[in-house]
């Protein structure tokens, strides 16, 4: 049996539950995802650093453990949130169970406590930020901890620290992939697309990402508050000038917009989810997408030669952005999906395109 776990919300509410994977206290930003599968994808996306994640579907690792499923080898999150996690998964790919592979990755979690409830709360009061623990008490002290934590160094402490490259055979493209914390898939739906592919640590300078000719560069998703990324926003700044072609997805999409001097917004409790719908204006056709992102370019402040491209369909944010006076394009959602549905991958061939364009 294990022992009583707790968890504790900046406006001091208390949940009782049990202790599940690793066993240590921990704190970080109280977060909810919809998403009913694929929480392996999950577990190891680095968007989720500094984050709490917290399953709305009550009953997660049905299909065990799969490492060939994950986005990076090692969770970045600071704790996990099941109504239950099944014991006994039932799946010819899998490795073992969700409780172990936590234990073995130090990541604390928490089942058995009243996840709807604990949703509501974030619904309406917005994201917060929460502490496991492993008595009922809430002194001032860790009420006070917990007003003040926030996510910091969340890029530096998610990107590469040095040059990676994935080739393929019969290359058509070099594309340059810009890693702010980004989710394997990314790469893998590039090389499938016959691109050679060099991965880049996020602080690299503008110089060196055109000195290694890329056809294309790709602005990775990531974690964190985008307009804390000074440096790494004047860098794409200039490799805006440089008219090589550009795709941005998540981070790498409000990175590129705050770099052409829009703003961004924290949302009152983000998009997290496989079936977020989005709206591309062009058409009016609605897609089907994976997120996973608490903030996003404000529309109005996008300048003239740019233009939103796909908005929200539940909350109208924006969703997309495409630029007129430089080849570049970018989403909000994921469309290398994994978990999620795979609606938008055409928009790695929409980047393949804009490559081809560009060299003649
Ligand atoms: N998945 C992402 O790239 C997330 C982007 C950013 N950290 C946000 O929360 O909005």
């Amino acid at each position: 049996m294990s022992r009583a776990a707790y968890l504790v919300l900046e406006n001091g509410t208390v949940f009782e539950g049990k202790a599940f994977g690793a066993e240590k206290e921990t704190m970080g930003e109280l977060v909810f995802t919809t998403a009913m599968t694929g929480y392996l994808e999950t577990l190891t996306d680095p968007s989720y650093f500094g984050q709490v994640v917290l399953h709305t579907f009550p009953l997660i690792g049905n299909y065990g453990v799969i490492r060939s499923d994950f986005e990076t080898p090692t969770p970045a999150l600071n704790g996990y949130i099941v109504r239950e996690w099944c014991q006994a998964p039932s799946n010819f790919r899998s490795e073992g169970d969700l409780d172990t592979f936590l234990k073995e990755k130090g990541v604390t979690g928490i089942c058995g406590l009243d996840t709807r409830a604990l949703t509501r709360i974030v619904r309406e009061y917005g994201v917060m930020n929460c502490r496991i623990q492993y008595t009922p008490e809430v002194t001032d002290e860790i009420l006070n901890e917990l007003k003040g934590f926030v996510i910091t160094e969340a890029v530096e402490k998610t990107t590469i620290s040095e040059i990676e490259n994935f080739p393929v055979e019969n290359a058509k493209y070099h594309v340059v992939l810009m890693d702010f914390g980004a989710k394997h898939n990314i790469g893998r739906e590039l090389n499938k697309r016959g691109c050679n592919l060099t991965v880049v640590p996020a602080h690299t300078k503008a110089e060196e990402v055109l000195a290694l000719n890329p056809d294309g560069i790709m602005l990775s998703n990531g974690p964190g508050d985008p307009a804390k990324n000074t440096a790494v926003i004047e860098e794409l700044r200039k490799l805006t000038e440089s008219k090589v072609p550009m795709f941005g997805i998540c981070l790498g999409h409000q990175l590129l917009a705050l770099a052409h001097g829009a703003k961004t917004e924290k949302l009152k409790y983000g998009h997290r989810g496989a079936n977020q719908p989005v709206k591309e204006l062009e058409t009016g056709k609605v897609y089907i997408t994976s997120q996973n992102h608490g903030y996003a370019v404000v529309s109005d402040s996008l300048p003239e030669d740019s233009e939103v491209s796909y908005v929200n369909g539940n909350d109208n944010t924006c969703e997309g952005v495409t630029y007129t006076s430089f080849p570049a394009f970018s989403v909000q959602f994921h469309p290398e999906a994994h978990g999620g549905p795979l609606d938008t991958s055409f928009l790695f061939d929409r980047f393949l395109k804009m490559m081809d364009d560009n060299k003649q």
